[in-house]
């Protein structure tokens, strides 16, 4: 082969590269400086890392040698790494803030397709966070391209849920790349910005709402089909800031069976209404419990909480909002549930055959075949 064609090769072989983070071939980004080959079939590849230091400079180069291997009549390669310049590195985020130099949201912009789905309740502790993690993993086996936010600046228990409590929040200047959990899943939390994990963030007002227009627009989400953010209980300012920021967001409310948790899931869902987003519908957790009967050894539905929470939040809601809020799911208690995610797996993965994750699964899958387009969709009005 000419070196004019191997020239080629080798830029084709790179183009199947990609940043392990940034999930987009390293020839688009702008990280492939050079390639030269001489006529002996000598390659020197000369690859930019976006910061120095990178801690993804191993993975590349193993990524870069094995796709160059596959190369034909290559007899040799020279690797070498640099680090972007400031104005390269500008160049990058643009490309990916899709063309556009200043922040914005791309959730927020006409023509933007992805689902954002907003998992409220009314109070803490009736497995929000849960649903939102085992949702998105059911949508992202479904080879959707699943986002979470985990906004929730009390609890921010989504990290050790998906298992990576621990990782490391990586970025390009201030565009924050969100941490992968598995395929087609990236998370990021507001837990995974403080200095250490046992910080309490008391932000408010105006400080909160930078930090969630940060989190919307820095960070680096690619193209989602969902987005899924975990809202702190009640109806705070977190809801409140994100209703404003994010026009097309739907409002999932997660409830228990008992009528307190009722209540406060229907004034989540006025909420909602308040803040202009439409309610989705309604998802009871711990709605039953399959037992063995002692006696007949068959498995019985037992309403430890009584029964009917769930529908009585969904016919409330139908009421006040005047459009009809569906009950979408009941997930029964399962203490698997809770093991799954103190394992960093959620159980949709962990163990699909249990009803609790059929629930979950089922849903996604509704709301992946959902016929969604433009039409009917609130548009952004710029005025002026
Ligand atoms: N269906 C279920 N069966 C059994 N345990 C569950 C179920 N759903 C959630 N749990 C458990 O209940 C606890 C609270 O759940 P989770 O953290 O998801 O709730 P939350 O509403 O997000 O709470 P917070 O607002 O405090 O973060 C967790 O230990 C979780 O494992």
């Amino acid at each position: 082969m000419s070196a004019v064609s191997l020239h080629e090769a080798v830029w084709d072989a790179l183009s199947h590269v990609q940043d392990p983070e940034i999930h987009k071939p390293i020839t688009e980004l702008g990280m492939v400086e050079s390639v030269e080959v001489d006529d002996a079939g000598q390659a020197n590849v000369s690859v930019l890392l976006t910061i120095s230091g990178c801690p993804m400079q191993n993975t590349i180069e193993h990524d870069v040698h094995a796709a160059l291997q596959q190369v034909e009549g290559l007899t040799g390669l020279e690797l070498n790494f640099g680090v972007m310049s400031d104005e390269q590195r500008d160049e990058l985020k643009t490309k990916l803030r899709g063309g556009v130099r200043e922040r914005v949201i791309p959730f927020a912009q006409d023509g933007n397709l992805t689902q954002v789905l907003l998992i409220a309740s009314g109070k803490g502790g009736v497995g929000k966070s849960s649903v939102t993690v085992n949702l998105a993993s059911a949508l992202a086996a479904q080879g959707k391209k699943v986002g979470i936010l985990d906004a929730d600046i009390y609890g921010h228990s989504v990290p050790p849920m998906l298992g990576i409590a621990d990782a490391d929040v990586t970025g390009i200047d201030d565009m924050i790349i969100p941490v992968s959990a598995g395929e087609n899943l990236s998370a990021i939390s507001i837990g995974m910005l403080k200095q250490s994990r046992d910080q309490v963030i008391a932000w408010r007002g105006p400080i909160l709402d930078r930090a969630i227009q940060q989190f919307l627009a820095d960070v680096y989400w690619g193209d989602l089909d969902f987005l899924l953010v975990d809202l702190p209980p009640g109806t705070g300012d977190v809801a409140m800031s994100l209703g404003a920021k994010l026009p097309n967001a739907e409002v999932i409310v997660v409830t228990t069976p008992q009528q307190a948790a009722a209540e406060v899931a229907e004034r989540a869902g006025t909420m909602a209404s308040m803040v202009d987003q439409k309610v989705l519908g309604v998802v009871e957790n711990m709605a039953y419990l399959d037992a063995e009967c002692p006696h007949c050894g068959q498995t019985h539905r037992v309403d430890l909480f009584g029964s009917g929470g769930g529908a009585r939040v969904a016919e409330a809601l139908t009421l006040r909002l005047g459009y009809d809020v569906p009950l979408l799911a009941e997930v029964p208690i399962d203490a698997r549930m809770s093991s799954s995610g103190d394992a960093g797996v959620p159980l949709v993965q962990a163990d699909a055959e249990r009803p609790a994750a059929a629930a979950l699964t089922g849903l996604a899958e509704r709301l992946a075949s959902r016929k969604r387009g433009l039409a009917g969709r609130k548009l952004t009005l710029h005025v002026g």
